[in-house]
Order: structure tokens, then C-alpha cells, then sequence
């Protein structure tokens, strides 16, 4: 293995999870987080509060200068690992030469966008890549085994993740195919609130919406992605693999996913606020479905679950509306 100065730009519990991996392959790491009061307990506890069981290792640099962590990957990799929020400002604040992955799954709010489309508008001739697939940084930190998906127009830069991430805990697959990926992990966060809210609601009476209603919304929140995708020149079969249908079941159905979550108290009737406020975490899918259903009508494309999350996390529609509306539509071929 070649040993490759890397940095991560975000150091939340993704970014941290990834970082750790990294430095315990071998790699050189920092990891830069724009708080420079919890960056330097990191440093003296040698922990990150968003994931309090794992220890960082000691080799991994721990900085809050964003300049001093990019110069140290000009030569490697650089993983920006904010939420979507984050990603524009970021992008344009890389040298034009960095080879750059990020691990955010969403469409940017305001301008619809994915990744690839916003690091296209603001560094077109960057080495650009995108790494997804169904993983919990809780279990990466903790070397539970996972499989991810790097994808690029770029077969350097895919082959450049694998060198940096994949081991015998983590593999990492690639992909030519980014909009497909990308599509698939900023779908699957919406479904998962989806999916949430009908568990959530699973005890509330004997007719109440039970794993037959579980299993129908997976599969057909999967078409729902797929039709999406194509639309937008993804290839079908991205999403019979670990950014489609593996990211919507791990998200839709593991507990660990803040998505899931936000569904579980949306069903109990809490306010959005009130969750994100508990959450303490980013959950993509709320600021994700308004700009998901935009981007499906523009082109065209039907989204009915898409469109009782946002009716429901808009406050049009209580849980249980949002569910009885897609069991009350019209019959049709699957
Ligand atoms: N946590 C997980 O298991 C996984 C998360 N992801 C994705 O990774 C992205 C980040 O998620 P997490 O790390 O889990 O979020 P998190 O909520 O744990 O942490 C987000 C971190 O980003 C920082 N941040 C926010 N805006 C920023 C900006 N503009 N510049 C710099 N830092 C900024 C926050 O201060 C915080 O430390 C999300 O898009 C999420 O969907 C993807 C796979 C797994
Ligand atoms: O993307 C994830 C797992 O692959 C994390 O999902 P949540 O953001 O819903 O926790």
C-alpha cells in the first residue's frame, strides 16, 4: 500500500468515521473542523462527542485551519465531508488541482443541485468524485464491516478512494456512474423519513400500517428513485447496488438513521423543530424532499411518497394523512 496525505474537511460523525479509517490503513490524515474550541478537546480527549465509543487514533491530526488541511492533501486526496449544506462553499474554497470525493447525500437547497452538478458550475476542471453507499459511522468507527461506492467520470479518482478507504473491514466498490449514486443516496433519506413515519404509526390500531405496508413502501419508494434517476441520465442498475437499494434498506429500517428517526417522532406527532433540536445531527431528507420533488417535476416524473414527506413535513398533512393518501391512490401496473 502507497501511503497518501489525506484530508477531511468536516468533522462530524461521518467525516470522523471515515477519517479514522483512513489513519488506521496507514494513511497520513487530517481532519479539520471548523470549531476550534471542540477541535481541541478532540485533541486532548482523543474522541469526537458524535461518536463517543471510538477512540481516534493517535496518528490522526486533528486541526481547525481549513488552509493547513488542504495543503496537506495537495498531493492526495481531499474528502469533504459537510452536510450538502456545506459542500458549495467548500468546493470553491479548493485549489483547482485537489483531488476531491465527497460524503454528503442530498440535493443542494435553493438550486436543486447534486454534487457533481455544483462542483461542474464551480470548478469544472477538478478531479471530482462522490463516495456512498450504506454505512453508519457509528459501525465504521467500530470496524464493523461495511461496503461503499465510489463513483467518477474519473477512473483515477475511484481507484484513489479504494486505495485510501478499502480493507479488510471496509470494501470499496466503483462506479462510473455518479448521478446514479448521487440520486440514489439523496432519495433514500426521504424514503427512510417515509418509512419511519409508517413503523411509527405501526401500534397506534389493529388496521394500522404493519410490515406488508413496510415492505410496499421500500420497494416502491425504489421505483420512485429509479424513475427519478433515469430521468436524470442515471444507468437502471446503479440502483439494484449499495447506493440504491443497499443505502434505502440500511437507512429505511436501521435504527442508527437520523432520517428514520425524524419519521419515528414525526408518527408520535412531534414538530420539526422539536426533532431536528433532538436529533442533534443533520437528517438530509428534510431539506432534501422539497428540492427532490422540484427536480422530479421538472422533469416530469411522479413522486408520491416524495410528495407526502414534504406535505407532511410542511405541516400540510398529519402522519397518518400522508400514509392513507398513497394507499387511496388510484390502482395501477406496477
Ligand atoms: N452519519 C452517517 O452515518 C453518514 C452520513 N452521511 C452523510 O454525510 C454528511 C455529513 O453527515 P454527518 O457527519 O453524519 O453529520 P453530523 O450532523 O454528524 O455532523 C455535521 C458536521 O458538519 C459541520 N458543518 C456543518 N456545516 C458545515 C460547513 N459549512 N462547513 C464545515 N462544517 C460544517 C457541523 O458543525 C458538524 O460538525 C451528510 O450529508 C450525511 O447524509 C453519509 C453516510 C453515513
Ligand atoms: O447515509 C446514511 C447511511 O448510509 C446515514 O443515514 P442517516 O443520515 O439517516 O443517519
Amino acid at each position: 500500500m502507497t501511503t497518501m496525505n489525506i484530508c477531511v474537511l468536516g468533522a462530524g460523525a461521518w467525516g470522523t468515521a471515515l477519517a479514522i479509517q483512513a489513519a488506521r490503513a496507514g494513511h497520513d490524515v487530517t481532519l479539520w473542523g471548523r470549531d476550534a474550541a471542540a477541535m481541541a478537546a478532540m485533541r486532548v480527549g482523543r474522541r469526537n462527542p458524535y461518536l463517543p465509543d471510538s477512540d481516534l487514533p493517535a496518528a490522526l491530526a486533528l486541526t481547525a485551519d481549513r488552509g493547513e488541511a488542504i495543503a496537506h492533501a495537495a498531493q492526495g486526496l481531499t474528502i469533504v465531508a459537510t452536510p450538502m449544506s456545506g459542500l458549495r462553499e467548500t468546493l470553491a474554497a479548493l485549489p483547482a488541482a485537489q483531488r476531491v470525493l465527497w460524503l454528503c447525500k442530498g440535493f443542494e437547497a435553493g438550486t436543486g443541485r447534486l454534487g457533481h452538478e455544483i462542483a461542474r458550475e464551480l470548478q469544472p476542471s477538478m478531479r471530482v468524485g462522490v463516495l456512498s453507499g450504506p454505512s453508519f459511522a457509528q459501525e465504521v468507527a467500530a470496524g464493523r464491516p461495511t461496503a461503499l461506492v465510489a463513483a467518477s467520470e474519473d477512473a483515477d479518482l475511484a481507484r484513489a478512494a479504494v486505495e485510501a478507504f478499502h480493507g479488510d473491514r471496509l470494501r470499496v466498490y466503483t462506479s462510473v456512474d455518479p448521478v446514479g449514486v448521487e440520486v440514489g443516496g439523496a432519495v433514500k433519506n426521504v424514503l427512510a423519513i417515509a418509512v419511519g413515519v409508517c413503523d411509527g404509526l405501526s401500534h397506534a390500531a389493529p388496521d394500522a400500517p404493519g410490515l406488508n405496508a413496510r415492505a410496499a413502501l421500500i420497494t416502491r419508494g425504489l421505483a420512485e428513485m429509479m424513475r427519478l434517476g433515469l430521468a436524470l441520465g442515471a444507468r437502471p442498475e446503479t440502483f439494484m447496488g449499495l447506493s440504491g437499494l443497499g443505502d434505502l434498506v440500511l437507512t429505511a429500517t436501521g435504527d442508527l438513521s437520523r432520517n428514520r428517526r425524524v419519521g419515528l417522532m414525526l408518527a408520535e406527532g412531534l414538530a420539526l423543530p422539536d426533532i431536528l433540536a433532538r436529533l442533534g445531527h443533520v437528517a438530509e431528507g428534510v431539506y432534501s424532499a422539497p428540492t427532490v420533488l422540484d427536480r422530479a417535476r421538472a422533469v416530469g416524473v411522479d413522486m408520491p411518497i416524495t410528495e407526502g414527506m414534504v406535505a407532511l413535513l410542511d405541516g400540510r398533512l398529519r402522519a397518518d394523512q400522508a400514509v392513507a393518501l398513497l394507499m387511496s391512490r388510484d390502482a395501477r401496473a406496477e
